[in-house]
């Protein structure tokens, strides 16, 4: 048996999970589901959590870095049907829970946010020096992009706050499950000066309906995770301590599916708010699929033996 990894969440389970080899994360956790009973094997799932709990896992340059890493990692690995992404908790300081509060306030530049502590040097006469290439980011939008077109099924575990940018994580996830005790949503972009004007709100208003998206950016209310199922924004309440199992669950069900089929919903469900972009997702998919029938083998073959295609055993179906 592969050793337990250390139990990086009050409601992580170690036995359900092994450690991912080559990575030294420092500010998220990334484990692969296993099954421990009888002979030792890898499930078709990860486990992605934020991993900054005493500062509501708000998220700094390097986190999402090691987020899209992870991300992509998992994007990559053909055994892997879902993806959990969730936050660790609880607060050491405070016992509070969190998915993910957003962009970390405290190093947030003008020009976004700081791989560094960045004083302004007319403030305090200690400007840090920092590439400037590497200077304020915004990137969390990459990671965003990359959820929306990664050919896997991706869920929220929500344990706790889900504000700000963190909010817009989840909206982006396609499915969400989230703690009837500890899980809480704000909007909180407009407080402190921010707005995703991308799929953290357009998407949110496909998911609650215009109105509601509106009333949870200009308010920024707290609301409960019943209030969210209820409104769309997550699939699913569980108890708390029955949250991961409710994803690894949702996860389970998704690799019963034909990962094809999966692959093609997902890419059609974003098509038409994705424009363009959307279209070429889905097209790279039914390209592939082309690429499988024998009329497109003979269109390669014939290019490589020098003659003219023969199509004829080809009908124009219609
Ligand atoms: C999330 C909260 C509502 C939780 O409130 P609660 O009362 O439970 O906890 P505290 O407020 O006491 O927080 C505990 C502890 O954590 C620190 N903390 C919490 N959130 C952050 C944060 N985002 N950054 C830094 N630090 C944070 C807090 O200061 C406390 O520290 P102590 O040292 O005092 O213990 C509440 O915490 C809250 O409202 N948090 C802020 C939420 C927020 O406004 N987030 C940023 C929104 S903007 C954003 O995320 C964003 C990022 C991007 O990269 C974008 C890119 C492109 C477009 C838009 C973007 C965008 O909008």
């Amino acid at each position: 048996m592969t050793s337990l990894p250390a139990r990086v969440s009050e409601i992580f389970d170690p036995m359900r999970w092994r450690e991912i080899a080559g990575f030294d994360f420092t500010d998220i956790t990334y484990h692969r589901g296993v099954r421990r009973n009888g002979e030792e094997r890898d499930l078709p799932v990860v486990r992605i959590a934020f991993d900054r709990p005493s500062v509501r896992n708000a998220f700094r340059p390097h986190t999402v870095d090691e987020l899209y890493r992870a991300l992509d990692h998992a994007r990559m690995t053909s055994d892997v049907a879902a993806i959990i992404l969730t936050g660790n908790g609880p607060s050491p300081k405070d016992g509070g829970w969190a998915f993910c509060s957003g962009g970390d306030q405290r190093i947030r530049g003008r020009d976004g946010y700081r791989y560094h502590r960045f004083e302004d040097a007319a403030g305090s006469g200690h400007a840090e020096a920092v590439d400037p290439a590497r200077a304020g980011r915004l990137h969390i939008l990459e990671v965003q992009r990359l959820i929306r077109t990664t050919p896997k099924v991706v869920i929220a575990a929500v344990p706790g706050w889900a504000a700000g940018g963190g909010h817009s994580l989840n909206v982006v996830c396609d499915l969400s499950v989230a703690s009837r005790q500890h899980a809480r949503f704000m909007q909180t972009d407009a407080n402190v000066g921010s707005f995703d004007a991308g799929y953290g709100s357009a998407l949110l208003a496909r998911q609650v309906g215009d109105k509601r998206a509106r009333e949870i950016f200009f308010l920024a209310r707290e609301y409960d995770a019943q209030t969210a199922e209820r409104w769309g924004v997550v699939n699913e309440v569980a108890d708390h301590d029955d949250l991961e199992d409710l994803a690894l669950e949702y996860a389970a069900t998704v690799a019963t599916k034909s990962p094809q089929a999966i692959r093609m919903l997902k890419f059609a469900f974003n098509l038409a708010d994705d424009g363009l972009a959307g279209q070429q997702v889905f097209a790279g998919e039914a390209t592939r699929l082309a690429y499988m029938t024998d009329e497109a083998v003979e269109g390669r073959d014939a290019f490589l033996e020098r003659r003219d295609p023969d199509w004829s055993r080809f009908p124009y179906y219609f």
